[in-house]
């Protein structure tokens, strides 16, 4: 677990967060340009000193003001991968790969970390003949063989074009499965927080404005400048139940009690799975719809209406949860909407962006 509380002041901008990273998780740091994103992450790192407050890593104390105490970036033992993957030209992979590995990790571990960025056969090679999102993989992997109890990762994708940056988000997601140290990411890409974030630890002028689980954060107001009316969607922690006997089509329990039919999906029986509902894909009843062809028809109360110029946004009431759904102002005086009021939630699809669960984790040392 990372955990700090640190307050820094750099020219006329103050730095004031405090949050924790916890092992085995991904938590993504977001925010405009701008917000202390890198300010951050050269605190935790080492490269700036915060004037007050502390920064602690597992057991050890990285940084303390009240102890007088501050780690050099070395003794950290922190793991960085940059935008640019910064490889050694004139070593081949697996020298790079070697590079600041310790004794402690052993050849197992290496091979385990190579067969999981799938970079075995480019050992050899100068990274002058690597692909972009072939160089990124070796440094994730030079990060990893220093045996950091912490990973920095600063937009490890922003430099790759479109197809690089799919071919690289598999092997991110299966890498927050199988570590079990921290993983912090700085990013400004919706899609990467999607598939990657355990954790949302959202900027605003170096102030820590939302903080906690993905689906949490996404869900709340704080969120909502970057979601626009498109992406306005609303994310949901479902477990896997059952497939359908006759149709391809998978069940999945969410806010407790309730269940949804989405298109099939490879999963095991309770499996965690973290699914996406746009708001514009939810249509609103005051009875219950017979013989319709949606699937999924849900219960729900009105907890909140938002007109805007275009649409008026409800905030609905579904178990434990809520979900925001998008109707036109005509269908809104129609229903006579009112806070408070029972619905029928027609949901016309789901979309599933992450399976979350864990595997072993990975030995590192
Ligand atoms: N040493 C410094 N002296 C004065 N101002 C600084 C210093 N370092 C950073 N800042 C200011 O702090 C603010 C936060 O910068 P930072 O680089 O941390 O933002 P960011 O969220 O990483 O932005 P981006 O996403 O564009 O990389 C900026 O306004 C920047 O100009």
């Amino acid at each position: 677990m990372l955990t700090l509380d640190i307050r820094q002041q750099l020219g006329t901008f103050t730095l004031n967060t405090c949050f924790a990273a916890p092992a085995g998780q991904i938590t993504v740091l977001f925010g405009r340009s701008g917000a202390g994103k890198t300010s951050l992450i050269n605190a935790i790192s080492g490269l700036s000193r915060p004037d007050q407050g502390h920064i602690t890593l597992a057991d050890r104390t990285l940084f303390c003001t009240t102890r007088a105490l501050c780690l050099p970036p070395e003794a950290r033992r922190i793991g960085y991968v940059f935008q640019d993957a910064r490889l050694f030209p004139h070593y081949r992979v697996a020298g790079n790969l070697n590079y600041g590995r310790p004794a402690t990790v052993t050849e197992a571990t290496f091979t385990h970390i190579v067969e999981l960025l799938d970079i075995g056969h480019l050992l050899d090679r100068y990274p002058k003949d690597l692909s972009g999102g072939e160089k990124q993989r070796v440094a994730i992997g030079r990060a990893l063989l220093s045996a950091p109890q912490l990973l920095l990762m600063d937009e490890p994708l922003a430099s790759l074009d479109l197809p690089r940056k799919q071919e690289l988000l598999p092997y991110l997601e299966r890498l927050a499965k199988e570590t079990d140290i921290p993983i912090v990411y700085v990013t400004h890409s919706l899609d990467e927080v999607l598939h990657l974030a355990d954790r949302i630890v959202l900027l605003e002028a170096g102030d820590v404005i939302a903080n906690g689980p993905t689906a949490e954060v996404w869900n709340s107001d704080a969120m909502r400048p970057w979601l626009g009316e498109q992406a306005h969607s609303t994310l949901l922690d479902a477990q896997f139940v059952a497939h359908h006997p006759d149709y391809p089509l998978s069940k999945l329990q969410v806010c407790a009690d309730q269940f949804l039919w989405v298109s099939q999906v490879a999963a095991t029986p309770q499996q965690s799975i973290r699914i996406r509902i746009f708001a514009s894909d939810i249509s609103l009843a005051q009875e219950r719809p017979v013989k319709s062809s949606i699937r999924n028809i849900l219960p729900v109360q009105v907890v909140r209406i938002a007109r805007t110029a275009t649409q008026v946004e409800v905030l609905l009431g579904l178990g434990r949860c809520q979900l925001w759904a998008h109707i036109t102002p005509w269908a809104a005086d129609e229903l006579a909407l009112e806070v408070g009021m029972t619905l029928y939630a027609q949901l016309k699809s789901v979309s599933v962006t992450q399976e979350d669960w864990r595997a072993q984790p990975l030995p590192l040392a």
